[in-house]
């Protein structure tokens, strides 16, 4: 029997004397929260899952309340020395015991211990724990940062998957080295030399493959995403040939034995493929430097695959291995490296690990060199730190939701879309896959074009599940993988990429960052101002001003934009000033959105001012706007062609994001100016400004925050805290071109201390009557002023309110009756579920969303359901900056729909509630 719960005391290790001579124990108290009786008896890893398996019923009632002993043998106390109280923890195959009138549990010969086991550890990791734990934590600092090697390795592995595939040997060749033409570039690397390079050990390969396939053609399959939610592990297999794992290894071994830590990552497959129903007692390594043909006595054992047989005791240990990983990322641990049992003097490494050691002041087996940064910096990596990790800590969590949910309540979360009618596969050209697939019309998720997702033909971590990109996503779903699954199930596979970059962004700010910028970041000194004469803009003395800062700073400026006051406009101007200047230029934001509105209005005001191939957006062609397309910068091509139009371009526009990427990283600029700067996170920021001389944050943070899922430090922009300790570096721009007066009154009072104004009276007088074709007579009478309330009881139920969306849809009909397109209406509602119920009352084509999907965009008439009841607990829209943005959005009229007596309980709805009623 399986069973599972939290620690819930001090664990101790003693030694015991047995039959069979000394052994060692452990007895951990725990909290049982699950019992799986049915497990096979003689189950390995291969019997049910956990999750799948335990239900209320099967827990005895008695069990929940006092801990329960479970006590770990031999080996598996290595991984008890782990545990501390509130930790996870899982035994398989456990045997049942009655001592003393109470029930208790202990390992058996079968069983298997898992720390943490929510928590899913990446098989690269465990191969690099393996190595060095402390190498293991130097990687997740810095990121893999762009060489050749790493290139090469990435353009082998793509050749293998494609010979799996059945893709011509050279064909592959040529077409992987030119995908990877702007690395190439920026490496220096010529493309034939690089397909030599590859096809040598390619070569060695196809050599291997043709042998294996005479015999076993279709028992082959190339790269799949394997997810333990027993053992808390993931990774990508890079092939499985009859059910065993493949790895490939692109350098020599001339041992007859594969590398030990090359076997601990085979094995991790294993076990990943044993709970996926396999039976697993052997692994491959391919390595690729070797060649078969020439081998003799001198030169060893040239042949590029080694197998090699897989026991108990090595799965085993794996699993201890995963375990350490998994108690030190619960706990915020840093590694030492005396964990494990590596020498420094071998270490390519040694050198960089000393340096860090000695700056960040950490114990280390390397040791340290060089002067510890100043305590207030150690203080804010390590809070920083902390915080990044919490943050990955609930990325997996929402891992673990892939199983612990089933499908209906991923479906309402929005996580899933289920229920899929599987229509077809085709092939595609280089061996991959285009899936198809019907939804039923009305399903919503958060998936959008362009996402990798979990395709399934029915359940993302126990069925046939293979990692797609969703190409298109209409009634028909059209998608494209490495293989063919018969899907009728896509997931939301969240991602750790975001996470990784912001610890190598707060790495690079720390341990490579200027140290004058540091003095600024830190309220060390004040940022300083070059005095500039010239005007830029001429209507406007507060954009003006922001200009004037952008330009002139030497540190950086900070500009404070509400609602509608010409953000964007404001950096395209002082963008052109830069470029005037001879500048290097970075423009970036949170959103490709933002990145790609911006450019728009840069491209109006570059026109004539630099040719237009000197202006590069960096992303991917889903994220990349249509209309930007063509100045978006190609991976694929020649090596020289790609870095020269990269290297002369003096304005690159990327999102934050992009900017940690390996590419993005090896740029620099005069100046980065930084859009939405108050919905990123501090090391979010640094990722853009690190490229940078000098910055400029452009942002408000009276509206929406960053988005994080952890409540920790994440949570303040590094705007925000910088206009708190720089305020002679901010400017706030006070004229808003959107809303009519009236609209804009409450914001303004409310959140900007009543200084934002109309810039012109054509905005301040702006009504529906503007448009052609409308007519505010035409609408009833109490629609006709630009701000009006819809007083509709609350239905008492807490997430949505069916009445509220049936007078949207009335209210909406009469706008329609009185000339507005259904386009120029949008609805925004605080909850989801609200979302859903209103979009299902509402044609099609009417915009419904949440505050944070209308961030940044504008509409002729907004309405707002509130969707509030009884008396209010907190803030409907969480926090009063969501209501900031919401009320913000109308140019001609905002229609409030709620319950009054609810609203009135809280003081600044009812504040609200007094000046739409007037
Ligand atoms: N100085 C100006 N003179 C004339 N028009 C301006 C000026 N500044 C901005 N505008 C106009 O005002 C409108 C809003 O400007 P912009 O899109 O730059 O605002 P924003 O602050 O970026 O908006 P948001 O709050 O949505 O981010 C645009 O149509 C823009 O052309």
């Amino acid at each position: 029997m399986h069973v599972r719960g939290t620690v819930a005391g001090e664990v101790e290790v003693r030694s015991v004397s047995t039959s069979y001579g000394e052994t060692d124990l452990a007895e951990v108290p725990l909290q049982l929260t699950a019992v799986d009786a049915a497990a096979a008896p003689d189950g390995g890893p291969e019997s049910e899952p956990l999750a799948a398996a335990v239900s209320e019923s099967d827990l005895d009632p008695d069990l929940d309340h006092e801990p329960t002993t479970v006590t770990l043998w031999n080996k598996w106390t290595k991984s008890a020395e782990l545990l501390e109280p509130g930790m996870e923890l899982l035994v398989t195959n456990a045997e049942q015991d009655e001592y003393q009138g109470e029930t208790q549990y202990k390992t058996t010969g079968d069983s298997y211990v898992v720390v943490e086991p929510s928590f899913l550890v990446n098989v690269t990791a465990i191969r690099n724990w393996v190595e060095c734990p402390r190498l293991y934590y130097l990687n997740k600092l810095s990121g893999v940062p762009l060489n050749y090697p790493v290139v090469k390795g990435t353009i082998v592995h793509e050749v293998f998957g494609d010979l799996l595939r059945g893709r011509d040997l050279e064909e592959s060749i040529d077409a992987r080295v030119d995908e990877h033409g702007l690395e190439l570039g920026l490496l220096g690397e010529s493309p034939d030399s690089v397909a030599e390079d590859v096809r040598e050990n390619a070569g060695a390969i196809e050599g291997w493959l043709e042998q294996g396939r005479l015999t076993e053609d279709d028992s082959w399959r190339s790269e799949q995403l394997l997810i333990s939610e027993t053992f808390g592990i993931r990774g990508r297999a890079d092939a499985i040939r009859r059910g065993a794992p493949v790895e490939l290894k692109t350098g020599k071994n001339l041992k007859k034995e594969p590398r030990f830590k090359d076997k601990v990552q085979a094995a991790c497959y294993a076990l990943l493929l044993e709970e996926h129903g396999g039976d697993v007692d052997t692994g491959t390594l391919l390595y690729t430097k070797n060649s078969a043909l020439d081998r003799n006595e001198e030169t060893g054992d040239l042949t590029p695959a080694k197998d090699f047989s897989m026991g108990d005791g090595l799965l085993k240990f794996v699993v201890r291995l995963r375990n350490e990983i998994a108690a030190m990322e619960m706990s915020g641990d840093v590694p030492t490296g005396y964990e494990g049992s590596a020498k420094c003097e071998y270490c390519f490494e040694q050198d960089t690990c000393m340096v860090v050691s000695g700056r960040l002041d950490q114990e280390s087996k390397a040791g340290q060199i060089g002067q510890a940064l100043p305590d207030e910096e150690l203080e804010y990596f390590e809070r920083f730190y902390r915080a990044i990790e919490e943050e990955r800590r609930e990325v997996h969590r929402e891992y673990a939701k892939l199983w612990e949910q089933d499908a209906q309540e991923r479906a309402d979360d929005d996580r899933a879309l289920i229920n899929l009618e599987f229509v077809e596969k085709r092939p595609l050209e280089g061996g991959r896959w285009e899936l198809r697939a019907r939804r039923e019309g009305g399903a919503t998720s958060k998936l959008r074009e362009g996402d990798l997702v979990l395709a399934s033909d029915g359940h993302p971590v126990r069925g046939q599940s293979e990692l797609a990109r969703i190409e298109r996503l209409d009634d028909e779903i059209v998608l494209t993988a490495d293989e063919p699954v018969e899907v009728t199930r896509l997931d939301v596979y969240p991602s750790e990429l975001t996470t990784d970059r912001l610890l190598a962004a707060l790495h690079d700010a720390l341990l490579k960052g200027d140290e004058r910028r540091k003095d600024v970041l830190f309220g060390r000194a004040e940022p300083e101002f070059e005095d500039i004469e010239e005007t830029f803009i001429g209507n406007n003395a507060r954009q003006n001003e922001a200009v004037t800062k952008a330009v002139g700073a030497k540190d950086c400026a900070l500009i404070h934009g509400p609602p509608g006051t010409g953000k964007t406009y404001t950096i395209a101007r002082a963008i052109r000033a830069m470029v005037e200047r001879g500048e290097r230029v970075l423009l970036s934001a949170f959103t490709n959105r933002a990145v790609d509105n911006a450019l728009e209005a840069l491209l109006e005001q570059l026109e004539g001012v630099i040719d237009e191939d000197r202006i590069v957006r960096v992303g991917s062609e889903s994220g990349v706007r249509d209309d930007m397309e063509p100045y978006r910068l190609e991976r694929a091509g020649d090596p020289e062609d790609r870095l020269a139009e990269l290297q002369n371009a003096q304005v690159v526009a990327a999102t934050t994001a992009t900017c940690g990427s390996r590419i993005m990283k090896e740029q620099s600029f005069d100046a980065a100016l930084v859009d939405e700067a108050a919905q990123l996170t501090e090391p979010g920021t640094c990722a853009a400004i690190n490229l940078a001389e000098r910055f400029v944050l452009v942002g408000d943070h009276e509206q929406l925050p960053p988005v994080v899922r952890a409540e920790n430090d994440l949570s303040e922009s590094l705007f925000e805290r910088l206009v708190d300790l720089h305020p002679e570096a901010g400017v706030m721009l006070d004229r808003q071109y959107r809303m009519n007066q009236r609209i804009q009154a409450f914001a303004s009072r409310e959140f900007y201390d009543g200084k934002l104004r109309p810039a012109e009276p054509a905005v301040a007088a702006r009504t529906l009557n503007d448009l052609e074709g409308v007519a505010r007579a035409d609408l009833p009478e109490n629609l006709r002023d630009p701000v009006s309330f819809v007083d509709v009881e609350g239905d008492g139920s807490r997430y949505t309110d069916g009445e509220e969306a049936a007078r949207i849809a009335e209210l909406i009909e009469a706008y329609e009756a009185a000339g507005l397109e259904r386009s120029e209406i949008g609805v925004i509602a605080p909850f989801r579920a609200q979302v859903s119920e209103i979009s299902a009352h509402v044609p099609d084509d009417v915009a419904v969303d949440t505050v944070d999907r209308f961030q940044g965009s504008s509409q002729e008439v907004i309405i707002v359901s509130f969707t509030a009841t009884g008396s209010l607990e907190g803030p409907i829209f969480e926090d009063y900056r969501r209501i900031n943005v919401a009320l913000t959005r109308p140019k001609r009229a905002l229609v409030l729909v709620g319950d009054s007596n609810a609203l009135a309980t809280d003081p600044v709805y009812g504040r609200m509630l007094e000046w739409a009623r007037q």
